[in-house]
């Protein structure tokens, strides 16, 4: 075992089992993430990749297996705000009565003290975060009355917010157009040049190789965790979603 702290993975999940009554979710997935840069996630419908997320962030419980996020606990990191989650849109109660400003406010809570009042340096990181994904016009309004790729930037306002070192993405570019897209990439690839380490699931298998220099192959199982060029070979890609190639370009 390595025990230099400096070479320890940012993300450390070991033979995690997740299981929905008979559904089996996860089966032993092992799962290493480097720190200071951008990891892909990929795989078919029901392949696992939003129970991987919720099982990394400490929402699902897995039967076996262990999580450790740059070398301590789920919770520890989270505590710190050293963990940033984006779900996916269906995750999310868009009824709530929260402004765009109020839920990326969300993201420096565990940074603010007990009486929860936001300070000067928090006002400052949230206008930067809603500037950086252009909707500082739209930040007083509810979060329901935006559109689907305007909610996904909220979210990932709220994580650029946190500064958290890990940040966890899933499917960020569902419903997201083309510009927002880059954006969003932009966005990532500067955060994992400056030390994060970002996980971030998609079915545009496209964009990929800009975004990710490593990808794994989840079904249910890691099936290939490599560079993303090798990843992208048609053969691997047939292996995890049981298609030829054009089918799942
Ligand atoms: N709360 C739940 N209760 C029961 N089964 C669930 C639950 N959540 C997910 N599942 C099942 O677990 C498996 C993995 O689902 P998961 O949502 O993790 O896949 P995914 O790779 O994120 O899929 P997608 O690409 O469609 O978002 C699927 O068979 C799904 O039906």
């Amino acid at each position: 075992m390595n025990t230099d702290a400096a070479v320890e993975p940012a993300i450390d999940a070991s033979g995690l089992t997740v299981r929905y009554g008979d559904v089996l979710a996860l089966d032993d997935v092992t799962l290493r993430v480097p720190a200071g840069g951008v990891c892909g996630l990929i795989g078919m419908n029901g392949s696992g990749k939003s129970t991987l997320f919720k099982t990394l962030v400490g929402l699902v419980r897995p039967q076996t297996g262990e999580v450790r996020i740059l070398g301590g606990g789920i919770r520890e990191a989270r505590r710190r705000g050293d963990l940033a989650y984006v779900p996916q849109s269906e995750d999310v109660d868009w009824a709530f009565p929260l402004s765009v400003r109020e839920v990326v406010m969300m993201g420096r809570y565990g940074r603010l003290g007990f009486t929860r009042r936001a300070r000067r340096g928090d006002r400052a990181a949230v206008y930067e975060a809603l500037d950086r994904v252009e909707l500082t016009e739209l930040a007083d309004r509810q979060i329901g009355r935006l559109s689907g790729g305007q909610r996904k930037r909220a979210f990932v306002a709220r994580g650029l917010a946190q500064g958290a070192r890990v940040l966890l993405l899933d499917e960020p570019f569902a419903g997201v157009d083309k510009p927002s897209e880059a954006t969003i990439v932009r966005l990532l690839t500067e955060r994992a040049e400056s030390g994060c380490t970002v996980l971030v699931s998609t079915h545009d298998l496209q964009a990929l190789p800009g975004l990710a220099t490593e990808s794994v192959l989840l079904r249910r199982r890691v099936l290939l965790h490599a560079a993303t060029t090798e990843v992208l070979r048609p053969e691997n890609l047939a292996r995890a979603f049981g298609l030829g190639e054009e089918s799942v370009a």
